[in-house]
């Protein structure tokens, strides 16, 4: 990779929280970084924001409502475009997120901003719309022991659910966003061929869904594998409704998320502080860090119009409360000077 960056200190400033820290910034776009596909890297990205969902889904402690709400009027100002709050899913199988109706309520919805939820069935949907949601997600898998140990179906059976929810949304005029987990490897699987992932996330897209998010749920991808399947999905799927959603267990998503970068994706999901894990995939860790994403992202000169320092302030703030340190490399870092 040809990429020619020129790094810029703008000088030191505070966060909110007294630290002192540097910032970098490009003054050039990266050069030659196409890759494979020859295409340039784009002018923007769109950053969908995962932590107070995927994030907090898999807390040990129930985390407070009043907590949940507090994290994402914080992202809400940091600039984000896409904050996904919370999901419409069973309480027995996920207690964490069983406030919903409260968190969805309670959050002080900023004009420009998307708050989707997940909805796993037309029991979810209805609630989410009742309570304010305006856009939800549906989440099937490329795994069919995923898709079990997760919404308790099998792959097919789970398409039919999606199909009562995007019809009922379609006359409700609610905009969906399908998720397929497993994308680059199933932790009761292993392997996850890419013609399988192609398969549901064409079905997704048919049925209507505007953007398809391919979760690594448990961060075993690798630029190659990340290529590969992305190159089998975007024969089904046009490459401007694909996003990347990476966990980042074996330290790979900033390097996959370069890849879909090069590849034509312009829309990349991550988490605060890289909260979170999957209840149903045992051991993985949690999403990449927003905070490691926007500062990759702004030194190629890529806009998000995301305030790194407002979304590091909020990061702060949840590791706080939650009592445990940050997974983002570069939240840890500009703390410490
Ligand atoms: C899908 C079900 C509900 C099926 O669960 P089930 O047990 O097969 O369904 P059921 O219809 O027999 O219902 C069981 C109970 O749940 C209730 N129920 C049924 N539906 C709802 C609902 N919408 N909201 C609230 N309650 C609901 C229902 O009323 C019943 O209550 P009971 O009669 O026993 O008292 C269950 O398996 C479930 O909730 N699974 C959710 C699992 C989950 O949230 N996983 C994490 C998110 S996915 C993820 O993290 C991956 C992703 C998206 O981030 C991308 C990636 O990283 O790969």
């Amino acid at each position: 990779m040809a990429a020619v960056l020129r790094f810029v200190n703008r000088g030191v400033f505070r966060s909110a929280m007294g630290q002192q820290y540097l910032t970098f910034s490009s003054t050039a776009k990266a050069k030659g970084a196409g890759g494979r596909t020859g295409k340039p890297l784009p002018e923007v990205v769109k950053i969908v924001e995962v932590g107070p969902r995927d994030g907090l889904q898999n807390e040990k402690t129930i985390v407070s409502t009043e907590t949940k709400i507090h994290l994402i009027n914080m992202l809400s100002e940091s600039g984000l475009p896409v904050i996904e709050a919370t999901s419409f899913v069973s309480p027995k199988w996920v207690p964490q997120m069983a406030d919903q109706v409260e968190v969805m309520k309670g959050i002080c919805k900023k004009p420009g901003v998307s708050y989707p939820v997940l909805t796993p069935n037309l029991r979810g949907f209805q609630a989410a719309v009742k309570a304010g949601a305006s856009e939800v997600a549906i989440f099937g898998a490329a795994s069919e022991l995923f898709s079990k140990k997760n919404i308790n179906c099998s792959v097919d059976e789970s398409l039919q659910r999606f199909d009562e929810v995007m019809k009922a949304a379609k006359e409700a005029g609610v905009p969906v966003r399908g998720y397929v987990s497993c994308v680059l490897g199933c932790p009761y699987e292993g392997k996850v061929a890419p013609a399988k992932v192609a398969h549901v996330a064409k079905r997704l897209y048919s049925m209507g869904c505007y953007e398809i998010s391919l979760g690594d749920t448990i961060g075993v991808g690798t630029p190659g594998s990340m290529a590969e399947m992305l190159e089998a999905v975007s024969r089904e799927v046009p490459v401007s409704a694909l996003a990347v959603h990476c966990h980042d267990t074996y330290g790979q998503a900033l390097a996959n998320i370069f890849v879909a970068l090069q590849m034509g994706v312009r829309v990349v999901d991550s988490s605060v502080a890289g909260l979170g894990g999957c209840p149903y995939a045992q051991g993985a860790s949690g999403n990449v860090a927003t905070e490691d994403v926007i500062y990759m992202l702004h030194g190629l000169g890529i806009q998000t119009g995301v305030d790194l320092s407002k979304l590091i302030d909020a990061g702060a703030f949840i590791c706080r409360t939650l009592n445990r340190k940050t997974n983002s490399k570069v939240a840890q870092a500009t703390c410490k000077l």
